[in-house]
């Protein structure tokens, strides 16, 4: 296929940074950022700690203001539609002393820029808000959690509660920053089929630690560690575990697991032919 026909047929990007670079004071966490992100992929961000994958998340929401470049969500400046953005934040101010039912923190994803003890704190919410929480809560498997109290539940279980929330206003783009960590192999699998199994049109990008789990469900991933490299399908590159890791030897252990790491990836995404499918019992589903 030639390139002009390839252009044809390529969706347009609804996440696109331009030689973006951020500075913390006097700090460079990002440098020559250029990434474009179609709608409806499922885009991995890996790297190590420290990487600038956060500040990545926070530029492309519009919470940070590139040093150098430049940010385009839905073809605009970022902030200027949070209705259409879903955000899993890393750090949850879900405190698990917290007394709120999860149908409460589930609706509290309607108030712009809640908070846990949000404006709408208090308000009676009407039958349509609540039928769209029971419609994000069986999306993201818990809506047999509706009345529990937050600070009842499991990890794995509050993470998914948090999904939820993110998922209420039915967002065209979901950000998910570490979802997976802290959740046990079964949660993970739950939490990889809640996000596969969202319409077609929504754009997940997620942050995640974990390369394993991770490849079987994406469509792309971008490594970052202060520079971004991204690849199509859930193909590590050479290039991006150098990015991330360094150049080790042949014959250094880090090496072999590293070569190993690229051998081993899947060319398929696994879990996108169960779509629509509870295949592991884990209790959602997609309508
Ligand atoms: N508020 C801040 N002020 C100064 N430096 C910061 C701040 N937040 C992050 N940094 C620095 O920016 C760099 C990127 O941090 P970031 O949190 O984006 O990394 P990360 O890839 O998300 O890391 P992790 O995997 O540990 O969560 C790090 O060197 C970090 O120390």
């Amino acid at each position: 296929m030639d390139a002009h026909s390839q252009k044809a047929i390529m969706p347009e990007p609804i996440i696109q940074l331009r030689n973006v670079a951020f500075d913390f004071e006097n700090t460079r966490a990002l440098s020559d950022i250029n990434i474009d992100i179609a709608r409806g992929e499922f885009i991995a961000v890996i790297g190590p700690n420290g990487g600038g994958k956060t500040t990545l998340m926070r530029l492309i929401l519009g919470l940070l203001t590139p040093t150098e470049g430049e940010v385009r969500i839905f073809g605009e400046r970022p902030g200027t539609n949070p209705d259409r953005i879903g955000y899993v934040p890393q750090h949850s101010n879900t405190s698990p002393g917290f007394p709120a039912s999860v149908e409460q923190v589930v609706l509290m994803g309607l108030a712009q820029g809640n908070t846990l003890l949000g404006k709408r704190r208090g308000i009676r919410y009407t039958r349509e808000e609540r039928a769209q929480a029971e419609h994000a809560m069986r999306r993201a498997g818990v809506s047999d959690l509706g009345k529990r109290r937050l600070n009842e539940l499991s990890g794995g279980q509050r993470q998914r509660v948090l999904i939820a929330r993110a998922l209420i206003t039915q967002p065209e783009l979901l950000i998910l920053d570490e979802p997976l960590s802290n959740i046990d192999p079964y949660g993970r699998q739950c939490i990889l089929e809640t996000l596969t199994g969202l319409d077609a049109q929504t754009t997940v990008v997620m942050v995640s630690h974990d390369l394993g789990i991770t490849a079987n469900a994406v469509t792309g991933i971008i490594a970052v560690n202060r520079f971004a490299l991204a690849s199509s399908g859930a193909q590590l590159t050479p290039a991006m575990l150098d990015l991330m890791y360094g150049i080790h030897e042949a014959g250094c252990p880090v090496h072999s697991l590293l070569q190993q790491m690229v051998e081993t990836m899947p060319s398929e995404n696994k879990l996108t032919q169960t779509q629509g499918k509870t295949a592991s019992g884990c209790g959602h589903d997609t309508h």
